[in-house]
């Protein structure tokens, strides 16, 4: 089943994302409806995760090379500086490439829970795909964040605001949760982590 508002505050209440905002966000200072931000938090089925501003890293060709996900080569990776004007900070997103960046938000995924993150139509809408796939049952960590601009004007990712909906479904139990078996990307940090094997 997809679990609602109700569900993901008590989760949240018990460590399931930090920091956790009540409600969607659409504006930094809603009296005055100053500055307006890509929405963030809370929605009636889901929860908007933040973009954090630590660190975003563009893909590039190295000569020679082939990249192979056994054997990842750091070097295929360039980290992009963060921006900032009166419209927020951001990093940029050339037009035909790929990014990783990292979340926010802290989750630790409950034993049977599946999440599924999706896109945000406000970048979809510019060709900015979001490539993030399943974060498993007891999963913890901050998740890295893979984003494809397809369109072919350079795009601004902004940090510290909504960049992609998670949505929480409930299974029966299961047997073996990824903390049981281990995984591989558990525990990741506010930064971005590579390719594993
Ligand atoms: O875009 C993503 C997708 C997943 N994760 C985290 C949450 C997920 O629970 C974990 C492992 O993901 P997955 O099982 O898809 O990775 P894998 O390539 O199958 O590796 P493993 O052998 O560790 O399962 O990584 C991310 O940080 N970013």
């Amino acid at each position: 089943m997809l679990k609602n508002d109700r569900w993901i505050a008590e989760q949240a209440a018990q460590g399931m994302l930090e920091p956790f905002q009540k409600g969607l966000v659409r504006h930094l200072d809603p009296e005055q409806q100053a500055r307006p931000v890509l929405s963030f938090g809370c929605s009636s089925y889901g929860y908007d995760l933040r973009l954090s501003a630590q660190e975003f890293m563009i893909f590039r060709h190295v000569p020679g090379t082939v990249m192979n996900p056994k054997r990842f080569n750091p070097a295929n990776l360039e980290p992009t500086p963060l921006h900032e004007d009166e419209d927020g900070r951001y990093f940029i997103l050339p037009a035909h490439s790929y990014g990783l960046g990292v979340a926010l938000e802290k989750m630790r995924v409950p034993p049977y829970i599946t999440v599924i993150c999706l896109g945000k139509s406000t970048y979809a809408r510019l060709g900015i795909i979001v490539n993030t796939t399943p974060a498993e049952a007891s999963w913890e960590g901050h998740l890295t964040l893979e984003f494809s601009n397809s369109s072919g004007a350079d795009c601004r990712i902004y940090a510290e605001e909504g960049i992609c909906q998670l949505l929480f479904f409930e299974g029966d139990p299961c047997d073996t949760t990824y903390s049981d078996r281990q995984g591989k990307y558990q525990h990741q940090p506010e930064r971005v982590t590579l390719a594993r094997i």
